[in-house]
């Protein structure tokens, strides 16, 4: 039977509302339109950002210990209702049902931990007397809210990652609009219920669907928005930053993410960890494994278990149980990563396994001898494809990992002290996992990259750090 075409509305301030405009939402694994949501106008933005005017401060008014309840409350909702946001998650994105597990499960506790985190909002005092001529002063610096939150979403982790900015943003006492990827729009709206099932007052959050720049570009540009929280691609990014004028950006862009065994590395740990790094959500995750750099000694033996391993991997429907691989975003997107698999073939590259192609399939894919001038060497592949090559050395390894525009999180597999902290010092990275691949991320960690792969960081405490200002306060006191 075919599915029930559901016409959502989105959020603006308190009231659910339609657009002049619908725009269709697809499950990218059958191609069957699943959903239509409003295609937000201008006007909508517009009235988003005058609700959140109001919102932002009734939201500074609240006391931490309402803004906890509203955060424990909304993560107890999604608890209580987990299937129905893992069953969005699979629907509209390219998540298996085991992957929109974990990511309901880590919402959950990126709302808590955002609860937790709000009553840790603190300042300090300031030695005035230090400087002669303030021995009279006393002071200290507390942190307030900035005001109006933009928080504009990818589409691979459609729950939490948008989690990772209301999060924060209610934490510290702001408004929100929200502004979900135009493929994956669904769980956004689904947050959202949760937290006005929660008691979060009118006008806190919006969230306005719609396509990127026509509606996003009044939200960033616009002066009383004060913090513009963008996770997405380099370019998006990019052009986002032009944009903004003079207020607070976190930008959490993308990566290339490197992987290195070196010869003492523990064969069997680095295979499974870097096996599900590269291909997990279909290799479309931020962190994921890209290059893999292996000492020599250890190169065949690595790549022939390497290999073994991905073609276990099962590729099919995202609701079953056995599934370890589901669709790419779209059908456009696999056929972007099939185009530099065989522009890498051309060139010389070697597929070990994989490169196929089925509508928005592509099979886990192994690459060796990619030649450096190769896109799928340079750029962010963002699909299951993974490239293994040898290295003589750690500095090679070293060197090769930090040839790239990106730098969000690299691993390295390693027995020896030393040779770990020359990594961690040498690599040019946002993060460097030990005896890990580069797929590593907790909620409350700082999270987040250099070069081009972004600015500020994520993670609940860092995200509320940046969503709030600072204010000084010096008192004078007679003699
Ligand atoms: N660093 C991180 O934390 C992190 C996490 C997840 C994904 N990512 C990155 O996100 C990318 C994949 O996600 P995506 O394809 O949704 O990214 P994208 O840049 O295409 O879109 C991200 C968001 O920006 C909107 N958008 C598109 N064009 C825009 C424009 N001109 N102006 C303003 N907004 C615009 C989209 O509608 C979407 O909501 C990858 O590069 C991935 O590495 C990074
Ligand atoms: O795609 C990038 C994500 O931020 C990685 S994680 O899903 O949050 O671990």
């Amino acid at each position: 039977m075919k599915n029930q075409i559901v016409q959502e509305r989105m959020l603006i301030g308190g009231e659910w509302v339609k657009a002049k405009e619908e725009m269709d939402v697809f499950d990218p694994g059958t191609g069957e339109l699943i959903a239509t949501v409003p295609s937000a106008s201008v006007e909508d933005v517009k009235e988003a950002i005058k609700k959140a005017k109001d919102g932002a401060e009734k939201s500074a008014t609240l006391s931490v210990h309402e803004r906890m309840n509203i955060l424990h409350k909304a993560a107890s909702y999604i608890e209580a209702n987990k299937t129905s946001f893992v069953n969005t998650i699979i629907a509209e994105s390219s998540k298996t049902i085991r992957e929109a597990r974990k990511e309901v499960i880590r919402c959950i506790e990126t709302l808590r931990l955002s609860a937790e985190e709000a009553r840790r909002i603190d300042g300090q005092t300031i030695p005035f007397s230090q400087m002669p001529g303030h021995e009279t002063r006393v002071g200290y610096v507390y942190r307030f809210p900035v005001g109006i939150v933009a928080a504009i979403t990818p589409f691979n982790d459609p729950l939490n990652l948008v989690a990772h900015k209301v999060g924060p943003a209610i934490a510290a006492g702001n408004a929100v609009i929200v502004k979900p990827a135009s493929l994956t729009p669904l769980s956004a709206l689904r947050l959202a219920e949760a937290f006005l099932h929660a008691g979060l007052p009118a006008n806190i959050l919006s969230v306005i669907t719609g396509r990127g720049s026509n509606i996003c570009d009044p939200l960033v540009e616009h002066d009383d928005v004060r913090f513009v929280s963008f996770t997405g691609g380099y370019e998006t990014g990019k052009e986002i930053t032009k944009k903004v004028g003079v207020k607070k950006t976190g930008m959490e862009l993308g990566s290339n993410s490197p992987t290195i065994i070196l010869k003492d590395a523990n064969v069997e740990e680095a295979i499974s960890s870097t096996v599900s790094g590269a291909f997990g959500v279909a290799g479309q995750n931020c962190i994921g494994v890209q290059r893999i750099y292996v000492e020599y000694p250890l190169y065949q033996t690595f790549l022939t278990r390497f290999v073994k391993e991905t073609k276990k991997l099962k590729v099919g429907t995202k609701s079953e149980e056995t599934t370890d691989i589901g669709p790419m975003i779209s059908e456009k997107e696999a056929k972007r990563v099939e185009s530099w698999i065989a522009e890498a073939k051309k060139l010389g590259a070697s597929i070990c396994c994989g490169g196929e192609r089925k509508k928005a399939y592509v099979e886990p894919t192994v690459l060796t001898n990619v030649p450096t001038q190769a896109t799928i060497a340079t750029q962010e592949v963002f699909g299951p494809v993974v490239l293994i090559e040898p290295v003589d050395s750690l500095q090679e390894a070293i060197e090769q990992s930090n040839d790239s525009g990106y730098g969000l999180q690299a691993g390295i597999f390693t027995e020896k002290l030393e040779t770990a902290f020359q990594a961690i010092h040498e690599l040019q990275f946002g993060g460097v996992m030990i005896n890990d691949s580069s797929d590593v991320r907790i909620d409350g960690m700082p999270f987040g990259g250099i070069k081009g792969s972004g600015i500020g960081r994520e993670g609940v405490r860092y995200a509320i750090e940046a969503m709030t200002e600072q204010k000084v306060v010096a008192f004078k006191l007679q003699k």
